[in-house]
């Protein structure tokens, strides 16, 4: 059984060390993973994620690869070792591709195919095939999950299986008012009802008054539809 708050990846969408190490300290009582994203990999580079991963943190490196399947090989095996647990690569580039990343990565990180970017809007319908279509896409290639909206996870759960990590960003609160870039947003506690293993969430907390507060709220949403 995973507790409600380890389900939760706070997005390090900051761009420096300093604040990255200052959400790191804040948070990692009341979460269960760090992504690093672009805006902090391109800031600081693999010196960031040895840190966060130095005071005890699991760390998911979302760099979305996307190239021919021999050069993605090459650079997800570059980041199987660094020690991080998760790493993205989106399924457009197809299934030698997401099988190439599967290959560097050599067992030592589980790598997520990215399907339809949860700020990308249209519909629902049409968005879900897709999904469905690259979340099986990456499974055969050997992917350890995907990521896709929470509108999809139900959808992508049953075609999946158990033994399949469904990441989820877009996640905002019932009473949030913004959903900023993002069009495909869900609560937490629907999100994980509908299958998803992990939620990824970035502004909602950073950005709020008080981020403790913000995270054990999120936490609290997933124990309720528990
Ligand atoms: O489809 C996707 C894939 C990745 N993301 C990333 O998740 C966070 C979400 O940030 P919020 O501030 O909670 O909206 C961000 O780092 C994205 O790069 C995504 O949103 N959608």
């Amino acid at each position: 059984m995973i507790e409600p708050k380890d389900r939760i990846i706070f997005a390090l969408d900051v761009p420096s060390l300093d604040q990255a190490s200052h959400y790191a300290k804040l948070l990692a009582p009341h979460i269960g993973m760090f992504k690093v994203g672009l805006e902090l990999f391109a800031a600081e580079g693999p010196s960031v994620v040895k840190e966060v991963l130095n005071a005890g943190n699991r760390v998911f490196l979302d760099l979305k690869l996307h190239d021919i399947p021999k050069t993605v090989e090459r650079a997800m095996s570059v980041l199987a070792g660094l020690g991080v647990s998760l790493a993205t690569v989106h399924t457009t580039g197809g299934p030698d591709m997401l099988k190439a990343a599967v290959e560097g990565a050599q067992g030592k990180l589980g790598v997520l195919g990215v399907t339809v970017l949860t700020s990308e809007g249209g519909n629902p319908q049409t968005i879900s095939d897709r999904v469905l279509l690259r979340a099986e896409t990456a499974k055969e290639a050997g992917c350890a999950g995907v990521v896709c909206s929470g509108l999809e996870a139900a959808k992508v759960r049953q075609a999946v299986g158990e033994d399949f990590f469904i990441v989820t960003p877009g996640i905002r609160m019932a009473d949030d008012n913004s959903k900023d870039d993002q069009k495909r947003v869900v609560t937490p506690g629907l999100a994980v009802r509908s299958g998803a293993s992990h939620i990824v969430v970035g502004r909602p907390i950073r950005d709020a008054a008080d981020p403790v507060q913000a995270a054990k709220a999120m936490a609290l949403d997933i124990e309720k539809a528990g």
